[in-house]
């Protein structure tokens, strides 16, 4: 069997007094399309930025194609297409130009693969790139990335700073690129929206730890929604979940309504929580929502 194209164990990061990273656990395996979900400052980048071997870790492990970190960054970069948070080229070069300069540090660039990748992202390749608005200054990181034939796609909130429809074209390439190549990606977003369209796998980060690992349907299935009366007692409703060690996430009235959000890694409890609390509502949550409810700090 091929090996994890990713495999973290305990990654610890520490800027100063701030632990970005606090022992992060995350597996891709060849051919996924994993989503890497979360909140602002959870932990994203920094874990990317590990990876690409830009930062060091405080502590854990990486092993990338197999093979453990730290031994040759060189290589593994030949392997790797990166598109950064931020674009920054120079405005006076072009795509033919750049490419004549990034071509240099790969030897699987492939000249054709790169006029193809430019003309279907519609990337005009002899404009200067001070000219090209964000989207196209994505696009162009994207063929970059890709034109080496990398076997693993690293994106960093690539769509930051685009519109819904060049975020739309964006995502939709990539995906179209992740099932026609069998490449695996791994995408860093804060949308669950963008998670959901391109992504096979999801890991879930809060506050420097792996939340969650898996499929979106199994995500799904952790968080429910309770739903009762707001006249009606709500102490036998705490003792049910209480009594099956469910953990409340949120609780609001509203509307008449008493909606209290409960996780489980095991959903039977849910299950079983129905017929203790006959008179209560028990509901599926968009995926949106699971996700808030896992990340939210409880007030
Ligand atoms: N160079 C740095 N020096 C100090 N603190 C940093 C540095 N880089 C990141 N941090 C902190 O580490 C934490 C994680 O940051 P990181 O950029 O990895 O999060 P993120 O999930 O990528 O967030 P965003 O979605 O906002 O980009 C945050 O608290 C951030 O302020």
């Amino acid at each position: 069997m091929d090996p994890d194209v990713i495999e973290v164990r305990g990654l610890a990061k520490r800027y100063g007094a701030v632990e970005a990273l606090r022992g992060l656990d995350l597996t891709v395996r060849p051919g996924d399309v994993y989503g890497f979900l979360g909140r602002n400052g959870a932990g994203k980048s920094t874990t990317i930025r590990i990876l690409m071997g830009i930062t060091r870790p405080s502590g854990g492990s990486v092993r990338m194609f197999g093979e453990p970190g730290g031994h040759d960054l060189v290589s593994w970069r030949q392997r790797i297409g990166y598109v950064a948070q931020e674009q920054s080229f120079y405005g006076w070069m072009t795509p033919v130009s750049i490419a004549r300069f990034v071509r240099a540090f790969f030897p699987r660039w492939d000249d054709a693969e790169y006029t193809r990748l430019l003309r279907v992202l519609d990337v005009p390749s002899a404009r200067r790139i001070g000219t090209f608005s964000g989207g196209t200054k994505v696009k162009l990181a994207l063929a970059l990335a890709l034109a080496h034939r990398p076997p693993l796609l690293l994106l960093d909130e690539p769509t930051a700073g685009l519109d819904p429809v060049a975020r739309r074209e964006f995502l939709e390439i990539v995906r179209h690129e992740a099932e026609h190549s069998g490449r695996t990606t791994f995408f860093s977003s804060h949308l669950v929206d963008e998670i959901e369209l391109v992504a096979n796998r999801v890991g879930v980060v809060d506050e420097g730890r792996t939340r969650y690992e898996g499929t979106i349907d199994d995500l799904v299935q952790r968080v429910r929604v309770v739903r009762a009366s707001e006249l009606a007692d709500p102490a036998p409703l705490h003792a049910a979940i209480a009594e099956l060690q469910l953990a409340v996430r949120h609780e609001e009235v509203r509307e008449g309504e008493r909606r209290i959000v409960v996780e489980s890694d095991d959903p039977a409890r849910f299950d079983a929580l129905a017929p203790t609390i006959p008179d209560a509502v028990i509901e599926l949550l968009p995926l949106e929502e699971v996700f808030i409810a896992m990340v939210r700090r409880r007030a």
